[in-house]
């Protein structure tokens, strides 16, 4: 019922504060609506009544009202729906800004990477689109209270026992909550199988993908796991629905025992000469529209259960989402970096999981050098980038910039000073000025702080094949959109985080695996010239991760990874003479090069 009522108010709430003047004239419209069928009730009573008395006029007056009323009935609800449409869109963008709002509420990422939570993400994704019939349902219960209270008033007015009959409507009411508990419940546990259904889905009809599932003829396989996961998530729901539907239709029988009891009463009463044929007129109308009110409340109520079901999901993960920020620290990073960046005994556990991904973790990243991290998949190198990046903060010890630590530099003032590109990078369907330009969002639109960046991604040249240059609407959102190639989507992405001049870091997490090698080799090459002449400036540390060695082997510095460890740390050529692990990993890489 709490959940119920705030969910209830909180959408009043928003309609209101997006449009104070179209609610106001929606609850006026849909209360209008509402009441007049109850009042046509009473007046078709009346006109019975006359019409049975033989008294001309008054009769004529009473199936004027009748058909003022009758028109009122049916139209106001036509207009009231012009009236909450509005809100509703507006309303639904309201939840969808709210959902990014919370999606992006946390310096770090973990509630997105927590399994925990993509089940609330599944449903929060396809609910905030069902957000008219909740508002419809608000509105339309309003003028529902009105219109049962009205109802209830002109029924005891005719016989006090006949007030059992609203009050035979709390069992379907009770029964129809419950059964979208049920549904509810249903919901969040065939969230999985539909998640991993509506992936599949996206997966067979993706154009990129569409070439390796044709090699790899698996395009039946995924139709049968979709298929087959879509049986098991609409099985699930099947199931809800049989149980929902038999303690709906319980609820509802109770109800039509009392209507026609109900019913049965007033004819009694008539045939006994206590009643006319206008309050039987006027009880059979009432009662039928007693028993429509009560099927609307319970459909109204699922609508309205299922909406503030929904805030309370959005609610739930802002309320996560901001525990998890911690307090703002009061330090800032330094204007430049003179020593560089020590990791001091980290050690990391993913949230949520038991075995730890790194440990004991100690490194340092002199100021303005080139530091490569290579190791085998999963060894914990990308990890390392996100604690850097200050995604998650390690589970022990520090990471210290200068000296300070880290945890008391403010997350978006240290994320202002570091530039990154990344493996998984964001394809903007933006013109290419923008989708560069990005990287450094004051400048986003200066074509020279772009042409520049582009220039220090080695990138200039996928300007060549866009037609119309940086304007160059990219993407398939729009019908004359160029389409780049993989490789080329990467070179901007790459450009995109060249964008920012000087930063304190920049991390390149295998941004360059769509290039080929020698493109990756030039590019590292003319970068780090470039961070070398800004380094002086700046002592910026550029931190990359590659498998490739032909490009690793010219960092400042090779940082071994393996099993979240640091086996080795040093420059190429000494660790060619430890003859270890690196020694290793590169001549094999280079005996299948040559
Ligand atoms: N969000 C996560 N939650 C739980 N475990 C994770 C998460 N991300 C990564 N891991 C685990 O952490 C370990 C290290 O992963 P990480 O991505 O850092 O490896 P990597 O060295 O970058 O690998 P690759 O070369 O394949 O990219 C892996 O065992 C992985 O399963």
């Amino acid at each position: 019922m709490k959940v119920l009522l705030s969910g209830a108010w909180t959408m009043i709430a928003t309609a209101w504060r997006l449009n104070p003047r179209k609610t106001a004239l929606a609850v006026v419209l849909v209360t209008a609506g509402a009441v007049a069928a109850p009042l046509l009730a009473a007046a078709l009573g009346w006109m019975t009544r006359e019409v049975v008395a033989g008294a001309a006029a008054p009769a004529v007056l009473a199936g004027a009202g009748v058909a003022v009323l009758a028109v009122l009935a049916l139209v106001l609800s036509h207009f009231a729906h012009l009236a909450y449409y509005e809100l509703a869109e507006l309303a639904e963008l309201d939840f969808d800004e709210r959902v990014i709002e919370v999606s992006n509420g946390s310096a770090g990422i973990e509630h997105h990477e927590r399994a925990e939570h993509a089940d609330t993400w599944t449903v929060l994704r396809q609910e905030g689109r069902r957000f008219r019939s909740g508002l419809e349902a608000l509105l339309g219960g309003v003028g529902l209270v009105l219109a049962m209270a009205l109802t209830a008033v002109l029924l005891a007015a005719q016989n006090p026992l006949l007030l059992l009959l609203p009050a035979a409507a709390a069992p379907p009411l009770l029964a129809g909550r419950a059964a979208e508990r049920v549904l509810d419940r249903a919901r969040t546990a065939t969230a999985e199988p539909t998640r991993t259904a509506l992936n599949l889905f996206h997966l067979a009809t993706s154009a990129r993908l569409a070439g390796e599932l044709r090699v790899s003829r698996v395009q039946g396989e995924l139709r049968a796991r979709h298929d087959r996961l879509w049986e098991e998530a609409t099985r699930g729901l099947w199931r809800a629905h049989l149980t929902a539907t038999v303690i709906r239709a319980a609820g509802q029988v109770v109800f039509a025992l009392a209507y026609v009891a109900g019913v049965l009463l007033v004819v009694r009463d008539a045939m006994a000469g206590r009643r006319g044929v206008g309050d039987v007129v006027l009880v059979v109308v009432l009662a039928a529209q007693v028993n429509q009110q009560v099927a609307t409340a319970v459909t109204l109520l699922g609508d309205l259960q299922r909406m503030a079901g929904a805030y309370r999901r959005l609610t739930e993960v802002a309320e996560s989402v901001a525990g998890a920020a911690p307090a703002l620290p009061a330090g800032s990073p330094p204007r430049r970096l003179c020593d560089g960046i020590e990791l001091s005994g980290v050690a990391f556990t993913y949230p949520g999981t038991a075995a730890p991904v790194l440990r004991e973790v100690d490194l340092h990243l002199p100021a303005g050098s080139t530091v490569a991290i290579v190791g085998e998949n999963g060894a914990g190198k990308s990890t390392l980038v996100k604690l850097l990046c200050g995604f998650y903060r390690p589970s022990a010890g520090r990471i210290l910039v200068d000296g300070a630590d880290l945890r008391d530099v403010p997350v978006d003032e240290w994320r202002a000073r570091i530039a990154a590109g990344f493996q998984d990078f964001v394809r903007y369907e933006f013109p290419a000025q923008h989708v560069v330009g990005l990287g450094d969002l004051p400048r986003a639109s200066s074509e020279p702080a772009v042409r520049a960046a582009l220039d220090r991604a080695d990138a200039a040249d996928v300007l060549d094949d866009l037609p119309d240059g940086l304007r160059t609407h990219l993407g398939k959102s729009y019908a004359d959109g160029a389409e780049p190639s993989g490789g080329q989507w990467q070179k901007l992405a790459l450009g995109r985080a060249m964008m920012r001049e000087a930063p304190l870091l920049l991390v390149l997490d295998e941004p360059t695996s769509a290039l080929d090698p020698e493109a990756e080799h030039a590019l590292f090459q003319r970068y780090a010239d470039h961070a070398k002449r800004v380094a002086g400036r700046t002592g910026g540390v550029t931190v990359f991760v590659s498998h490739r060695f032909s490009t690793v082997r010219t960092a400042d510095l090779i940082v071994v990874v393996g099993d979240g460890r640091v086996v080795e740390a040093g420059d190429h050529a000494a660790l060619i003479a430890a003859a270890g692990t690196y020694a290793e990993l590169f001549a094999l890489q280079a005996k299948a090069y040559s």
